[in-house]
C-alpha cells in the first residue's frame, strides 16, 4: 500500500517571516519562508477576535473549506493553515507581482494586449470554479494578484458560495461590481461573475468601473438601468464583449467558455505568451 504524503502539521516556528506584503480586510500579509523547504508563501494572519466581532467566522471557515481544494493556474493556492491562541494563520501561495488593483492605479489602464490576457485568465479560473457549482462574487481589481509571469491570480474567496444561493450576510464595501439581481437582492447563480467580469473589463480599460457614482443610490441606479457609457478609445471588439456581458438578463450574458473565442481575445494573443522573468533572465 502505497504511504499517503503526510500532511505537515505547521506552526508559526515553521516559518521565517519577511516583510509586510499588505493589509487585507480581516488581517495582515507577511511574506513567509518556510524553513524545511525553503519555500517562499504569503502567510495571512487574522485575529479571532476580530472574526468573531466582525461575525465572519463562518464565511471565513467557508473560504477554507473552498480555497484548499482548489487547482488552478489562475487561482492563489491555499496550502493549509493553522492557529494559536488568539490568531489564525493562512498559507497562501506568493504572487510574484503583487496586487493588481496597485499595477493598475500605476498605469492608469491597460492596452487591449494585457487586458484581454488578464480577462481570458479570469474566464478560465471562473470557468473552473462554475464547473465546481462555486460563484465567486467578489471579482474585482482589489482580488486580483499578478504571479511571477504575470499570469493573474483569483484570490480572497471570503463571498464565494455554492450555486445556487441568495445572499443572507449584507454587503459591505462598493457596489461597483454587483449585478442588477444582486443589488436587487434576488436569487442568483453563477451569471453574476459574468456580470462582474464584464465590469472587470471595462475597468481594465478605462481606469474606473462603468457605473461608478459618489453616492450608492446613484450607483445602484445605474447598475439596474444598464446606464453604460463605453468611450471612443475602447476598440469595437472590446466594448463588444463588454456590452455583451454587461446584460440585465443574466441569461442574456456572454457565456464563459465562448470568450478564448471572442474577436477581441483571438485578435490580441500574442503568438507567444510574455514571460517576463523568462526575458529579464536570458537578458
Ligand atoms: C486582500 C489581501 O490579502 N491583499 C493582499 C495583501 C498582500 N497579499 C498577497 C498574497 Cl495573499 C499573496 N501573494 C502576494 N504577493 C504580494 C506582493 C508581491 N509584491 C512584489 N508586492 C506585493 C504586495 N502580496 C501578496 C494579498
Amino acid at each position: 500500500k502505497q504511504p499517503s504524503v503526510p500532511v505537515r502539521q505547521y506552526s508559526l516556528s515553521s516559518f521565517e517571516i519577511g516583510r509586510k506584503l499588505g493589509k487585507g480586510k480581516f488581517g495582515k500579509v507577511y511574506c513567509a519562508r518556510d524553513k524545511a523547504t525553503g519555500y517562499v508563501c504569503a502567510l495571512k494572519v487574522m485575529e479571532k477576535k476580530e472574526l468573531i466581532h466582525f461575525k465572519v467566522e463562518k464565511q471565513f471557515r467557508r473560504e477554507i473549506e473552498i480555497q484548499s481544494n482548489l487547482r488552478h493556474p489562475n487561482i492563489l493556492r491555499l496550502f493549509g493553515h493553522f492557529h494559536d491562541s488568539e490568531r489564525v494563520f493562512l498559507i497562501l501561495e506568493y504572487a510574484g507581482q503583487g496586487e493588481m488593483f496597485k499595477v493598475l492605479r500605476k498605469k492608469g489602464r491597460f492596452d487591449d494586449v494585457l487586458a484581454s490576457q488578464y480577462i481570458c485568465q479570469i474566464a478560465s479560473a471562473l470557468s473552473y470554479l462554475h464547473k465546481k457549482h462555486i460563484i465567486h462574487r467578489d471579482l474585482k481589481p482589489e482580488n486580483l494578484l499578478i504571479g511571477l509571469d504575470g499570469e493573474v491570480k483569483l484570490s480572497d474567496f471570503g463571498w464565494s458560495v455554492h450555486t445556487p444561493t441568495s445572499r443572507r450576510t449584507t454587503m459591505c464595501g462598493t457596489l461597483d461590481y454587483l449585478p442588477p439581481e444582486m443589488v436587487e437582492a434576488k436569487d442568483h447563480d453563477s451569471r453574476v461573475d459574468l456580470w462582474a467580469l464584464g465590469v472587470l473589463t471595462y475597468e481594465f480599460l478605462v481606469g474606473n468601473p462603468p457605473f461608478e457614482e459618489p453616492a450608492h443610490k446613484a450607483t445602484y441606479k445605474r447598475i439596474s438601468k444598464v446606464d453604460l457609457k463605453i468611450p471612443p478609445y475602447v476598440s469595437v471588439e472590446a466594448a463588444d464583449l463588454i456590452r455583451r456581458l454587461l446584460q440585465h438578463q443574466p441569461e442574456r450574458r456572454f457565456p464563459l467558455d465562448q470568450i478564448p473565442d471572442h474577436p477581441w481575445i483571438v485578435k490580441n494573443r500574442p503568438y507567444w505568451p510574455t514571460n517576463n522573468a523568462a526575458d529579464k533572465k536570458s537578458g
